[in-house]
């Protein structure tokens, strides 16, 4: 098990052209990689990036396998470029893909007592949950949904959902009925997620399904609506999971009230369970009816909104330091997501994973010219 920034990430300069991205400035690092600001041709993008060392875990090769699985969705960004290079006489693995504003969690901690007006926190959850649903329709469990994991793209007014490296596929082929199954749950799947936002089973270290998810954007949504969880400042995730399971409904009961009928949907899922998006999001209907939330008004953070000129207009990004908040993540290991898999022929996965998916994802790599050379030396 590894924690945060505890590997090497190369670091580009700014100005440095690489693989023709010139790199305008560096947006942050996470566990296994760095994330940089590009631009090529007037157009800027957000430009991802690793060492390729073969005995370590290569969080890109999942990521950029699960991208393109997901390029049919809104909710994710468009994948422009991945390949192998040398840099500095090393292997690196790089990643181009679109570039989003600031991550939801800076967006939030930006608000006066760190949480959205009910009428952001309500449609940034609900768009959330959009992103979780086109991720569990094609096949893939997140495994680390949190808001820092979320970017605001100002021009689509859409949250894209990002980190894919620790994302797996729940779904597997049945040889024997030529149809998709459920992958049966694992004995002991080591932790995989953020404290913070985990599910209590994944703090068990149990094998995760959809329902884990679903947790962690419900704790991610109390943080929408309140600012805190309760455990915020606990450090020890023993204890952070023995609050989760004392809390029960009453962390909820400060939500709107469609967001406790959820809770009470999400609480009775087994490991296997397929989520009910659709009463999920008729709940979100009956919200935004009820609150009158009307989707073409700006969001706090956007121009027009009560808040924006007071708290965003003149908000320079906070470096680099400071924008982490003490979240720690850890891993599994990586063993298990079976990265070979990702070298085997793409249209094998993409039949598994569903036709209609894989014909947007076909049209849309034709598009956008993915140059695909996944990470092949
Ligand atoms: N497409 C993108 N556009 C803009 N910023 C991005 C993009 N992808 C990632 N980032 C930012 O880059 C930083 C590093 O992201 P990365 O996904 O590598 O790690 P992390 O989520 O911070 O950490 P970890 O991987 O350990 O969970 C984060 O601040 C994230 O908001």
């Amino acid at each position: 098990m590894s924690t945060s920034s505890s590997c090497p990430k190369p670091k580009f300069r700014r100005g440095e052209i690489i693989s023709g991205f010139e790199v305008v400035k560096k947006l942050g690092s996470g566990g296994f990689g760095a994330v940089y600001q590009v631009r090529k041709h007037g157009v800027e993008l957000a430009l991802k990036t690793e060492f390729v060392d073969e005995n370590e875990e290569q969080t890109l090769k999942n990521e950029v396998h699960m991208l393109r699985l997901m390029q049919w969705s809104d909710s994710f960004c468009r994948l422009y470029t991945a390949k192998r290079l040398v840099w500095n006489c090393q292997q690196v693995n790089i990643i181009v893909m679109t570039l989003c504003d600031r991550p939801l969690s800076r967006l939030r901690r930006m608000m006066p007592k760190r949480h959205f007006s009910k009428s952001t926190a309500a449609r940034l959850s609900f768009q959330l949950l959009e992103a979780i649903r086109d991720l569990h329709h094609t096949g893939i469990l997140h495994r680390d949904v949190k808001a820092s994991n979320c970017g605001w793209h100002a021009s689509s007014r859409r949250i894209l959902l990002f980190d894919l490296g620790f994302s797996r596929k729940y779904l597997e082929l049945d040889e024997t009925k030529s149809q998709m199954r459920h992958r049966s749950a694992r004995q002991s799947a080591g932790f995989m997620g953020t404290s913070k936002y985990c599910s209590v089973f994944a703090h068990e270290e149990l094998d995760q399904g959809r329902r884990d998810d679903l947790w962690a954007w419900l704790y991610s949504t109390v943080e929408f609506f309140l600012g805190t969880l309760p455990w915020a400042a606990e450090e020890k995730t023993i204890l952070v999971s023995i609050q989760k399971k004392k809390v029960g409904k009453k962390l909820f009961l400060k939500c709107p009230r469609e967001i406790v009928l959820i809770y009470e949907h999400v609480r009775q899922l087994k490991f296997e369970s397929c989520p009910d998006y659709s009463l999920m999001f008729a709940l979100f209907h009956q919200m935004f009816t009820r609150f009158e939330i009307d989707q073409s008004d700006p969001l706090d953070f956007e121009e027009g909104s009560a808040h924006f000129d007071k708290y965003y207009k003149d908000q320079r990004s906070e470096s680099e330091d400071e924008e982490k908040e003490t979240e720690e993540t850890s891993f599994e290991d990586l063993s298990g997501v079976e990265m070979d898999e990702v070298h085997k022929s793409v249209k094998e996965e993409d039949k598994k994973f569903g036709r209609i998916a894989a014909g947007f994802n076909r049209a849309l790599t034709r598009l956008i010219n993915v140059k695909n050379d996944l990470f092949e030396a």
